[in-house]
């Protein structure tokens, strides 16, 4: 049967890191049918894995895939984008992109697609750490930017469907307004903890091994995530301040009981 007429896609992965390597598995165990390219040569890993893996971008374009999967980094998509040779491909197919930020790449696509190409834009939130013992109940967030195959875009949502995710259908704006506030300000708190140094001692409480456990989740990803949640995320700037604020307020808070401690005992 040819991939038009079962469930089985044949999706191909641009930027094959971590990230994508961890969707890919699942992809493969579904049956689908995947294959690679990335800056970095993954030959080794793909071939041990059974997937093609193109080192060149031009047979990567020809290899008729029904979706092309971006999963490179937030800071090198606009150069990777602006660099694909778009022409060869033999028609329109959707375009996917799983990035941890939603409104770059939703502008990004529109940008450089011709206005017949499907976009999808995507944010599993979950990565290898937090997904490795399966994806049931963890959320799943897409934006159907621009769908006219709905059969093509609803085989690839069934993918993550199957595993059990929570589908959350939401506009990227507000999946940046919501991340900034939540994924963003809890790598920013780990990275903070991770700066400072803290280790776990004899008389750990619970609350404390919790941080210790973020400090320690956090710093599983790489600076170049971090950064890109908060370079090409235009509401992280201001979590980052509201953050400094409430710092500021709360160290407020326990100077003016020092002062009234102070003061009662002058008068005492
Ligand atoms: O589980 C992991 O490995 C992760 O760090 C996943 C994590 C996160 O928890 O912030 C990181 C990047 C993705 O955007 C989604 C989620």
């Amino acid at each position: 049967m040819s991939s038009s007429m079962s469930r089985t896609l044949k999706i191909g992965i641009i930027g094959y890191g971590p990230f994508a390597q961890f969707l890919a598995k699942i992809m493969m165990k579904q049956g689908h049918i995947i294959s690679a390219t990335s800056r970095s040569d993954y030959s080794h890993i793909c071939s041990q894995l059974g997937l093609t893996f193109f080192t060149e971008i031009e047979p990567f374009m020809d290899a008729d895939h029904d979706v092309i999967l971006i999963c490179t980094s937030i800071l090198s998509l606009s150069k990777v984008l602006k660099s694909l040779p778009i022409h060869r491909l033999k028609k329109p197919i959707l375009f996917a992109e799983v990035l941890s930020v939603k409104e770059h790449p939703k502008d990004l696509l529109l940008q450089v697609l011709p206005e017949d190409f499907d976009v999808l834009c995507t944010h599993p939130m979950f990565g290898p750490e937090s997904g490795k013992d399966g994806w049931k109940d963890l959320p799943f967030v897409y934006d159907k930017v621009r769908i006219r195959d709905e059969e093509i875009c609803s085989r690839f949502l069934q993918i993550f469907k199957d595993e059990g995710c929570r589908m959350v259908e939401m506009s990227c704006e507000e999946h940046d307004k919501l991340a900034a506030r939540s994924q963003f300000l809890t790598h920013t708190v780990g990275r903070v903890l991770s700066e400072m140094e803290i280790e776990s001692t004899s008389m750990d409480t619970k609350g404390f091994q919790k941080l210790l456990q973020l400090k320690e989740s956090t710093m599983k990803n790489s600076f170049d995530l971090y950064s890109g949640l908060f370079v090409h995320n235009r509401f992280a700037k201001q979590e980052l301040k509201n953050l400094e604020l409430a710092l500021q307020t709360v160290k407020q808070k326990l100077l003016e009981r020092m002062d009234d401690a102070l003061e009662d005992q002058k008068d005492s």
